[in-house]
């Protein structure tokens, strides 16, 4: 039995982006050896993407997209609307098959894991925190419910284990101890938001991607999600891919960055470098307009 109230039909598949780490822009390794599953070696890559292209039909999401994101990385991804940010994130997510490409998640090819493997390793290897909350949550299920609901979804069942381990998650987001077991529906947008990182961290993750986490929030309620995203990546050590059209969101989180245009990679690099001295024309575009904004 559940210790909260869940709603019948299945946990929510997730949807997401792409990643950059503070390491050196990216040298990848298409031959590392596969780590075993769930206990990869410290310095082999939580992902790697490989040639990533995804054809929705006669229209491209992405092309020959490649990058490594270490243990305890961030990469961010920019882009225009369009450019392919979202493709990428739904590959690492699990949630889109590539049309040729790999994408190996500790060491383990994804395209060759079916079925409820596929499904447990989406749930105890990778968290999602979505722009749009009723995509990740259910609204009328307590917050409570839907933290828990990942640690059912990989199999837990002790009552007591999973209320515990909700209550400490839902401590470390900072939500009021007194609205646990309130339908989320009844949260502000900062509050729902704090909910989705929760549920995503409550298994411990390989992995955090996250789709424009903050855009639509009052910017005082942005500042301090994005504080804490920061403090629970340093304190977790979880890797995290982020999405965001905010160049100030991925300045403050991001090691390393990629950026798209049209489905490409046209610049990668670390952060601070790419955003101060821009060598693409786009990239450059990009950060004036933003200066300029
Ligand atoms: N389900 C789909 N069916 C057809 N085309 C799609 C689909 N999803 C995305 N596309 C197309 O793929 C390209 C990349 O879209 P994607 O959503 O990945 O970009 P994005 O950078 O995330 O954009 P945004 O910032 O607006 O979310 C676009 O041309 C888009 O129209």
């Amino acid at each position: 039995m559940s210790p909260f109230p869940l709603a019948p039909d299945q946990p929510r598949a997730a949807r997401v982006g792409e990643t950059a780490g503070k390491a050196p822009v990216s040298t990848p390794t298409a031959t590392a050896a596969p780590s075993l599953p769930g206990a990869p070696s410290a310095d082999a890559p939580t992902l790697e993407v490989r040639d990533l292209t995804v054809r929705y039909g006669g229209t491209l999401g992405c092309a020959d997209v490649g990058f490594d994101l270490l243990p305890g990385e961030v990469l961010g991804i920019v882009g225009e609307s369009g450019s392919g940010k979202s493709t990428v994130l739904g590959c690492c997510a699990l949630d889109l098959s590539p049309t040729s490409g790999v994408v190996r998640l500790s060491g383990q090819d994804t395209a060759v894991i079916t079925g409820a493997r596929r499904r447990r390793l989406r749930y105890a290897g990778i968290g999602i925190v979505r722009q749009a909350s009723h995509e990740e949550l259910r609204l009328a299920v307590s917050a409570g419910g839907n933290i828990a609901e990942r640690l059912l979804a990989t199999g837990q069942r002790s009552f007591d284990e999973i209320r515990d381990r909700v209550a400490e998650v839902y401590r470390e987001v900072e939500l009021p101890a007194g609205r646990m077991d309130a339908a989320v529906a009844t949260f502000s947008g900062g509050m729902r938001q704090r909910v989705q990182i929760a549920r995503a961290l409550v298994n411990e993750p390989a992995v955090l991607l996250l789709d424009e986490p903050t855009t639509g929030l009052d910017v005082s309620v942005q500042a301090r999600i994005l504080d804490l995203i920061r403090r629970l990546q340093r304190q977790t050590g979880v890797a995290m891919v982020i999405v965001s059209h905010d160049l100030a969101v991925i300045r403050m989180l991001a090691d390393r960055l990629l950026v798209m245009r049209a489905g490409r990679v046209v610049e990668s690099g670390v952060t601070d470098r790419v955003l101060s001295d821009p060598r693409h024309p786009y990239t450059q575009l990009l950060v004036s307009s933003q200066l300029e904004s």
